[in-house]
């Protein structure tokens, strides 16, 4: 398994360009499924997650190929399989996202029930009584939920959950709604950019939806979907925690390829705790520390709230800011593993239900920690750019998940951290006794 060394104080400056999104590329991919020929994604990142997703689709009939740097082409050769493998399943929850395109497209979908996870319960009921209310039955058996209609027909589906909406959920029941018969009205909808990027690659393949970016989505069902070429968007994930990267070590930063609506809640509390955002040309922002910063309270909410998705590495910095401040996650309660290790850096959170009582310190210190998930993962990278001294960062497989060439990226920008193995990481740096025997 592999380990970051970082050591930390170097402030971050210069230029650096976001990756292509890893939420909007996945349901993305997933819908090549409902064509029968070719289709091309630009600007797709080159992750973990992305290789699970091609392996499955793979599996499920699908040639795919990567050209130059981040170009996929995608294209069904054989539509026999509709069963999707736990092994390739367990290892990502979005291959939950190929269940509607299989079912609207070969009129069957088996697939794994995606397992428990280290940023809290994470059930897919709504998924589920969406592809019912379609029309289809739904079973689960030995752990694989099977799912099966001749024709889907147009409903209305209800998304609301208990924490808002469902953003896969909600892919998965538009790519099934697309090649229904008749209207579907799916309200309380997820209002996700990834969402609205999958909306706008169906309709450039003929499908007929509105009101993407809103609650609630029109789709009136068509017989054939043809394939097409489309980009996908920036990682606004990646783009705010780079800006938090450029805040932590009090750096200055411009950051390509972002689009900036997309970050305009993450824009706004960083910019109440002190940080200067500026918007240089239509895909570029700024950033920089010109004053001392000051604590805030925040929530995660769905979009166009603070992404839960942001909160770990937020809380990374809320860690290093004097004074008190409260984090909260409406939309994961139960994300905080972040915390404990954390405080293994010297911070001071105390964590109760679904927020996270921070009071800031002068300095994080570095330490071994361990990476309990991605966002996790991306808030130890963050504090261990900071802190001082090193910091070994154990499991950051959960990071590969999701960030292109990230320690290239920091690297670039004046970091100091190094990949190695994690065996050849010494435990532990020897304290210095003085010794008494010779002294007494
Ligand atoms: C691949 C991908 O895009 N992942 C993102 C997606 O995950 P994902 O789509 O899995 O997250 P959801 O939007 O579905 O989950 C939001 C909330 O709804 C609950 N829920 C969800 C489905 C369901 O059937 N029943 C139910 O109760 C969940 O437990 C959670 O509390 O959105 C999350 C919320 O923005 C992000 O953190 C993830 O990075
Ligand atoms: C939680 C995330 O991804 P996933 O839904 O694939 O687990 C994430 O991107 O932060």
């Amino acid at each position: 398994m592999d380990v970051f060394k970082i050591q930390g104080g170097n402030s971050l400056c210069g230029t650096v360009a976001v990756s292509g999104s890893k939420n909007a590329a996945l349901p993305m991919m997933a819908a090549a499924l409902l064509t029968d020929g070719k289709t091309i994604l630009n600007n797709v990142p080159d992750l973990v997650d992305v290789r699970t997703l091609s392996s499955l689709l793979t599996s499920l009939g699908c040639e795919i190929s990567r050209h130059g740097s981040g170009s996929l082409s995608l294209e069904v050769v054989d539509e026999s399989h509709s069963e999707a493998d736990y092994e390739l399943v367990r290892k990502m929850r979005a291959s939950v996202c190929v269940m509607g395109p299989l079912l609207a497209r070969r009129g069957h979908a088996r697939v794994s029930l995606p397992g428990g996870c280290n940023i809290g319960h994470r059930p897919i009921d709504i998924h589920l009584r969406g592809f019912a209310a379609l029309g289809a039955q739904v079973d689960i058996h030995q752990g694989d939920i099977i799912v099966q209609a001749t024709q889907l027909r147009g409903a209305e589906i209800d998304l609301a959950g208990p924490n808002g909406s469902t953003v896969t959920g909600t892919c998965n029941l538009l790519t099934a709604a697309v090649l229904a018969q008749g209207k579907s009205r799916l309200t309380s909808a997820a209002m996700e950019p990834e969402v609205v990027a999958l909306a706008d690659l169906l309709n450039e393949m003929g499908a007929k939806i509105t009101g993407q970016g809103t609650p609630t989505l029109e789709v009136e069902g068509v017989s054939k979907l043809t394939p097409t070429t489309q980009a996908v968007i920036p990682d606004r994930i990646e783009a705010a925690t780079l800006m938090i990267a450029s805040a932590l070590t009090r750096g200055q930063l411009t950051i390509q390829n972002v689009n900036p609506q997309h970050l305009s809640a993450v824009t706004a509390v960083l910019q109440e705790m002190g940080v200067s955002i500026y918007e240089s040309g239509l895909s570029q922002l700024e950033i920089a520390c010109e004053r001392e910063l000051a604590p805030v309270n925040i929530t995660a909410l769905p979009y166009p709230g603070i992404p839960t998705d942001i909160q770990a590495q937020l809380t990374a910095l809320l860690c290093t800011l004097p004074g008190r401040s409260v984090i909260r996650d409406q939309v994961f309660p139960d994300r905080f593993m972040h915390c404990a290790e954390l405080n293994r850096m010297n911070a001071k959170i105390r964590q109760q239900g679904d927020r996270a009582f921070i009071t800031g310190v002068a300095q994080l210190q570095g330490a071994h920690v361990m990476a309990s998930d991605l966002r996790a993962s991306a808030a130890l990278v963050l504090a261990a750019l900071a802190a001082r001294d090193e910091t070994v960062i154990h499991r950051i497989y959960h990071l590969d998940r999701g960030y292109e060439a990230l320690e290239t990226k920091l690297n670039f920008l004046g970091a100091n951290v190094t990949r190695c193995r994690e065996e050849d990481v010494q435990r532990r740096t020897p304290i210095e006794r003085p010794d008494l025997r010779r002294s007494a």
